[in-house]
């Protein structure tokens, strides 16, 4: 793993109304590694992930995304961010909100018919492609906001509970390309509340209303707590709901 320090937070906190959702938390995520936000509902991941591609603003404390202070519309095209809930056109098709998305993020017209192939295969959606959004599933859905958020090869990619309503087959696969980009470089946050995804990120941070409980490699985890899996070890760390 890359040394150098993509994401950086130091000691931001995040209320709505007299609620903290995300308290003083600081992080950092180096390049090219898979780092995964695990916590059950209601947790904070998404607040904190929103804040990193800034998309919301922290209420104090600060986050640094390749050393520039979010939010900043300068880091804007360097980060792929798929939020839970989908950012789609339901009148348009398939294709047609990805040429809409590869035109916002600026795509060259030969570039951009390569990467919408490419990103299309990947998630499977090629017999869906001219199907308009508002007749697509849950998973579907999913499967086309991840697309989107890949078209443009970010160097950061966020991904906001990315294999929600998927299928476990598809689900490897995109687990599978999410590793091979990590390889080439990117740097990926991940959100899940689901073990077995938590297992196959390079590090965790454990969030439990607000607080990062812990964070570390999930073996330094089950090591640290004398168990045998994650959610042994998240329990222990005091994420269980009371
Ligand atoms: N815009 C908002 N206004 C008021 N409260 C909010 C807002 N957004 C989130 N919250 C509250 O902040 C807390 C954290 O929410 P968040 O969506 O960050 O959690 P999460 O860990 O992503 O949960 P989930 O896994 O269910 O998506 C929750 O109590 C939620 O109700």
């Amino acid at each position: 793993m890359n040394t150098s320090r993509i994401i950086h937070a130091t000691e931001i906190s995040k209320r709505f109304g007299d609620k903290t959702v995300v308290n003083n938390i600081s992080m950092s995520v180096f390049q090219g590694e898979i780092f995964g936000l695990l916590g059950p509902s209601g947790a904070g991941k998404t607040t904190l992930v929103k804040m990193m591609a800034g998309i919301d603003i922290a209420d104090c404390g600060e986050i640094t995304v390749l050393d520039m202070t979010m939010p900043t519309f300068k880091v804007i095209n360097k980060i792929g961010f798929m939020s839970q809930s989908d950012a789609l056109y339901g009148e348009l098709n398939a294709f047609e909100n990805l040429e809409f998305f590869a035109s916002i993020y600026g795509l060259k017209k030969a570039q951009r018919k390569n990467r919408i192939r490419d990103v299309v295969d990947l998630v499977n959606l090629n017999d869906d492609i001219k199907k308009p959004i508002n007749q697509f599933s849950g998973g579907m859905k999913r499967r086309l906001s991840l697309a989107i958020s890949l078209l443009h090869e970010p160097d950061v990619l966020i991904l906001d509970e990315p294999t929600v309503g998927i299928d476990p087959v598809l689900r490897q696969s995109i687990w599978n390309e999410l590793r091979r980009l990590s390889q080439n470089g990117t740097t990926i946050v991940v959100t899940t509340h689901v073990m077995d995804e938590a297992e196959k990120c390079d590090r965790l941070g454990m969030l439990r209303d607000g607080n990062l409980l812990a964070k570390g490699t999930p073996e330094e985890l089950k090591k640290q707590t004398g168990m045998q899996t994650i959610e042994g070890a998240f329990l222990q760390y005091g994420g269980a709901r009371q």
